[in-house]
């Protein structure tokens, strides 16, 4: 699609949201609740301001907006998302990741969901729409980042004494990994693992970033609560899989989030079904729709799926990451859609790309 079309579409997207009616009266056209609207190849994604309290009572709203969009011509899908507020500064607390726009936890409450290979996939999604992204490689006692995405020996060290992150497929990544050897962050607990957390926070020079992804360490314990508080989190994006023992695990890190004022941008579903290589067809081996339907319950976004495929494992495996290797593959377009989300739900937005309007 065209620029010129694309702009045509998101006006008559616009006009199509403007009658919804706001829960509390009113309707979405006459409030400022519309924080953003872009399109790309046919998918229309429409970010509904909300606050955290607001979210449960917005479901409704936001499953008219996908109504309403879907139905336009031209959309082969449409996504609303309900988008918090990002939590106020702490009065006081110096900003210790001075040049970057946003800061974004990747977090799932128990290990072995794929909350790595998510975060990195999404930060290379993020970086396919121009936007300069850094990922953060917080798994103290499991970092994958040095696998995931072929990062070798050490980082180097910058002005002032502080670290310079490595690069990798146009990201600037650092880990745990590549700071400390394994067995030494094997033993650390409690307060070693926090101010290793805020050491590393505080001393790696990202420069400029319009994004940070900061893959967590599994649970919702000390590290991570080091990580949400000293890093002024803009949102985070929690990872499952569609076992009900993992969405239960999901649901205290959620809480968690919430308790700490972090906005959730949203539950991605991962492994939600399996792709055979051979016949090419598609199984739920779990089932489907349960993340989706826990998600609506919780009142947070439902950001989708990815399904369980040997190419994500073995192109991850060798530290070549899909998302990079083939963008616009089937595996590179889920992540590029997840990104995009993750970018429209943002607030203040990221700056915006030519299809994107400001709200
Ligand atoms: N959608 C997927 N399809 C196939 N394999 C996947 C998928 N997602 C993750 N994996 C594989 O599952 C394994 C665990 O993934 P990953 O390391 O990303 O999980 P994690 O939640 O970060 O785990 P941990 O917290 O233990 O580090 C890896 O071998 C990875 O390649």
């Amino acid at each position: 699609m065209n620029a010129e079309t694309d702009t045509t579409l998101l006006a008559r997207a616009r006009a199509a949201l403007a009658p919804l009616p706001l829960p509390g009266g009113g309707t979405l056209g006459a409030s400022d609740r519309l924080a953003g609207l872009s399109s790309s190849a046919g998918l229309v994604t429409a970010a509904i301001r909300v606050t955290r309290d607001e979210a449960p009572a917005f479901a409704g709203l936001r499953a008219a907006a996908e109504t309403v969009l879907a139905a336009l011509p031209g959309v082969a899908r449409a996504q609303a998302v309900l988008t918090g507020e990002a939590p106020a500064p702490a009065p006081g607390r110096p900003a210790i990741l001075p040049g970057v726009r946003h800061v974004i936890a990747v977090a799932s409450g128990k290990g072995g969901v794929g909350k790595s290979t998510t975060a990195v996939n999404l930060a290379l999604g993020l970086r396919a729409q121009g936007l300069a992204v850094g990922l953060l490689d917080a798994d103290i006692h499991g970092p994958s980042a040095p696998t995931l995405l072929g990062l070798r020996g050490q980082p180097r060290l910058g002005p002032g004494r502080r670290l310079l992150p490595m690069e990798a497929f146009g990201l600037k990544a650092m880990s745990m990994g590549v700071l400390v050897d394994a067995e030494t962050a094997m033993i650390w607990r409690g307060p070693m693992v926090m101010s290793a957390i805020t050491q590393m926070l505080a001393e790696v020079d990202w420069g400029r970033l319009d994004v940070l992804v900061v893959d967590m360490p599994p649970g919702t314990g000390d590290a991570q609560l080091a990580i949400a508080q000293g890093a002024r989190l803009s949102g985070a994006v929690i990872v499952s899989t569609p076992q009900d023992l993992a969405l239960i695990d999901a649901r205290r890190g959620i809480a968690m989030f919430r308790k700490l004022d972090v906005p959730i941008l949203g539950l991605i579903e991962n492994m939600a079904q399996f792709l055979c290589p051979t016949c090419g067809s598609t199984h739920a081996i779990f089932g489907t729709g349960g993340a989706e339907a826990e998600a609506a319950r919780l009142g947070v976004p439902f950001l989708g799926p990815v399904p369980l495929t040997m190419e994500l494992r073995h192109a991850s495996d060798r530290g070549q990451p899909v998302t990079a290797l083939d963008p616009d593959g089937p595996l590179g377009q889920i992540y590029q859609a997840l990104a995009r989300s993750i970018a429209a739900a943002l607030v203040p937005p990221t700056p915006t790309t030519k299809e994107e309007i400001p709200g």
